[in-house]
């Protein structure tokens, strides 16, 4: 993988445009895919990405195309869509991406009907892919402000996951590696339903202190998942699970938080995400029937689901959870 590898992303919203500015970092012909033509055209004509990162200007080596063809001959192909539309777009790829290539799956969330991680999705569309995962604490504003930003980047094979650290780090945006892709997934798409829960305490006012309770209890139903599916615990503590929980949960530029305060100044839950893109919304029930069906006790989770679907409203949803009878921490 040299620098003068082609590198494209695939989908041109925040995430997608930040990582695209990053991989132009001292290099040329990156190409941004989107599947909006005019939003393409608008990032072409503007140099800026207006409707998801206005301010922040498009880093002269990014190209932006709405035609699937620009993405052949890449190496490397950042996937950066929302968790529901990644089969469609990774099918949508499968005759143009060549084989060997490397597919780094940037977005957080399980596929809501087959309860799928997105590694999986990824595999079944495209098994000619080699592929890797990017995940943990990172606000694509704060990526392209150039502000100092950490996260895992991991694929089984080490020297593939060594490769890409390299070819996409940069002095802000440092890549630390792993082997652990199912821990790293795990963490992103839980992190994001436990911070709709932190958002509902900050929204109803319930003081930092339930904020602090909400994050460790939160990051206890998280280990459990994950030692359920057999990750490794460091992967858990590390920057795509406790790191990026703790960012998310703690910041009203998160999305999913912000849909969790919504819920808890008592706005519909259909409405309360303004339409933006709250992943941990989606994922909510996927996670839930995932923990049941391993016996993973996730009481936080399962508020958040149970309030999403209408079934019961945030105070109750409190109520039961201080309810909850004593037990041992751990
Ligand atoms: N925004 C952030 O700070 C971060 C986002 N992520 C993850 O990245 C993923 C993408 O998030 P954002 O870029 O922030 O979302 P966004 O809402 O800013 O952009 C999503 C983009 O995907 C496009 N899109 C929607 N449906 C599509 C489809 N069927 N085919 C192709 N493109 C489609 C939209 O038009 C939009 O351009 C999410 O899974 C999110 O959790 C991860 C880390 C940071
Ligand atoms: O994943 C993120 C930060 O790491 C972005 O969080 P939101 O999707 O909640 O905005």
């Amino acid at each position: 993988m040299s620098s003068e590898e082609k590198i494209a992303v695939l989908g041109a919203g925040a995430w997608g445009t930040a990582l695209a500015n990053v991989a132009a970092t001292g290099r040329d012909g990156v190409v941004l895919w989107g599947h909006d033509p005019a939003h393409i055209a608008a990032l072409s004509r503007d140099r800026e990405n207006r409707a998801y990162l206005p301010g922040l200007p498009l880093a002269a080596g990014v190209a932006p195309h709405a035609d699937l063809s620009a993405v052949a001959g890449a190496g490397v192909v950042l996937s950066v869509v929302p968790a529901q539309a990644m089969r469609e777009v990774a099918r949508r790829f499968r005759d143009i991406l060549a084989p060997g290539t490397a597919f780094v799956i940037c977005s957080k969330g399980i596929e809501r009907g087959t309860r799928c991680f997105m590694s999986e999705v990824a595999a079944q569309e495209l098994p000619q892919a080699r592929i890797a995962i990017l995940s943990g604490p990172s606000f694509a504003a704060d990526v392209c402000r150039g502000l100092p930003t950490a996260v895992t980047l991991a694929a089984r094979d080490e020297a593939l996951a060594k490769r890409l650290c390299e070819t996409l780090s940069t002095r802000a945006f440092r890549l630390y590696r792993s082997t652990d892709v199912l821990g790293v997934e795990i963490g992103g798409a839980a992190k994001n339903v436990l911070a709709i829960a932190s958002g509902m305490a900050a929204g109803r006012a319930l003081g930092a202190s339930a904020g602090a309770a909400l994050i460790a209890r939160g990051f206890a139903e998280l280990t459990r998942l994950g030692r359920a599916y057999g990750v490794n615990q460091e992967t858990l503590m590390g920057l795509s699970g406790l790191g990026d929980l703790v960012l998310t949960c703690g910041s009203a530029q998160s999305r999913n938080f912000a849909l969790g305060a919504a819920l808890g100044r008592g706005e519909a839950p259909l409405e309360a995400a303004h339409g933006k893109l709250a992943e941990g919304a989606f994922t909510a029930s996927a996670l839930v029937a995932m923990a049941k069906e391993r016996g993973v006790e996730m009481p936080i989770a399962e508020a958040v689901d149970a309030i999403l679907s209408g079934a019961i409203g945030v105070d109750q949803a409190i109520e039961a959870l201080l309810m909850r009878p004593l037990r041992a921490e751990a």
